[in-house]
């Protein structure tokens, strides 16, 4: 992984050595997970995974950009006409219950609906209490634990990820070898770099965070951007607003915005060195299909450049469980130290706490 921050437009010249200090406490029970490879499932060629945030959206991210053979579906949404058309497809799945609290309204909800309607080959769950470590008891069912000290959003690295990922045949040890290559964690690191240039550019009002990403199949590493970003940051008053682009496409639809509307962002472009998929065709100078959305992006990046517009470069080799498990590890090294650098605790989210609240007292009435 690669990162360019030519078109930054922003000098970092404090000592942020403090910063670095409180953060390295603070991020060390996540970094212990990327050193423990134990979780290892055996593989299945139907899984079913039950969630929400950051119990499901990691092991999305990775599915479906590794697209491996096997068949996972996920069930994060409580839409009836979505969630009954994925059950119905489903024939007799390996089915992963993920949640760190076990009390989780739609993953309870969804659990049901699957025990009722579903041919089941193993219920595993993932949790650590409430109500899921009750049933699962009750049922005699599996249990993988989650450490208590990793929040969802960033327990990837934990049985959350690694258990239905491996079930799928994803390469669960090259996953981690990504992130360890970026775990020398010092003031130059590129994830504490990028955290600041976001943080200062917030600081003059360039507050809304666009991921443009020339990799459609990055497309889902958006969502749990969107979630790592908005739960960790959103608090006191503070935080960026993360936004998802997709390039070329976006070009004819948000660029406009981003040239010419309010210059409020701060665009990170994601784009691999080589495509998985490619084929030659002669088309102008190009020779490749390829060729032409890298012109793109280039384009792209120089008209925002040529109007003030900060943006920065985040580029993989390929789509690949090691380069993957990098782009994963550097967000949450950047937004968790993003959060110290605001002084707020970027491991909670007590906000959501009243929807729930609510919405139990609605459904309990
Ligand atoms: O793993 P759990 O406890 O089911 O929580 C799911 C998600 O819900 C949230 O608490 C937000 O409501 C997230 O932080 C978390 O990742």
């Amino acid at each position: 992984m690669k990162v360019d921050f030519k078109n930054c437009m922003i000098d970092i010249n404090k000592d942020y050595s403090e910063e670095l200090n409180k953060f390295l406490t603070l991020f060390s029970p996540i970094r212990e997970t990327i050193y423990k490879e134990e979780v290892e499932e055996e593989f299945h060629d139907e899984i079913l995974v039950i969630g929400m945030g950051g119990s499901i959206l990691g092991t999305e991210t990775i599915y479906y950009a590794l697209n491996p053979e096997c068949k996972a579906i996920f069930l994060d949404n409580t839409d009836p006409e979505s969630t009954l058309r994925k059950i119905k497809s489903l024939e007799n799945p390996k089915v992963y219950v993920v949640s760190k609290s076990g009390n989780t309204l739609e993953t309870l909800i969804n659990y049901k609906l699957v025990k009722e309607k579903v041919k089941v080959k193993e219920f595993i769950f993932i949790t650590n209490g409430g109500k899921l470590l009750e049933i699962a008891k009750k049922n005699n069912y599996r249990v993988l634990n989650i450490p208590e000290e990793v929040p969802g959003r960033y327990s990837i690295f934990t049985a959350v990820g690694k258990a239905p990922l491996s079930a799928v045949g994803v390469d669960v040890k090259r996953l981690l070898k990504g992130a360890k290559a970026l775990d020398q964690i010092d003031e130059k690191h590129e994830a504490i770099k990028n955290a600041i240039i976001h943080y200062l550019h917030e600081r003059e009002g360039r507050d809304i965070s666009v991921l443009f990403t020339y990799v459609e199949a990055l497309t889902y590493f958006g969502e749990w951007y969107k979630q790592l970003v908005g739960e960790s940051l959103g608090k006191n008053g503070l935080g960026i607003t993360p936004l998802l682009s997709i390039g070329a496409k976006d070009q004819h639809s948000l660029l406009q915005l981003y040239l010419d509307g309010k210059k409020d962002k701060v665009i990170t472009f994601l784009t691999v060195d080589n495509y998985r998929e490619d084929v030659e065709i002669e088309f102008e100078n190009a020779k490749k299909y390829s060729e032409i959305i890298k012109a793109e992006k280039l384009a792209t990046e120089k008209a925002l450049t040529n109007r003030g517009v900060p943006n920065i470069t985040v580029e993989l080799k390929e789509v690949c469980e090691e380069e993957l498990g990098s782009l994963l590890y550097f967000y949450m090294i950047q937004v968790a130290f993003m959060g110290v650098l605001y002084n707020i605790n970027p491991f909670n989210q007590p906000a959501v706490e009243e929807e729930k609240r609510i919405c139990w007292s609605i459904l309990r009435k």
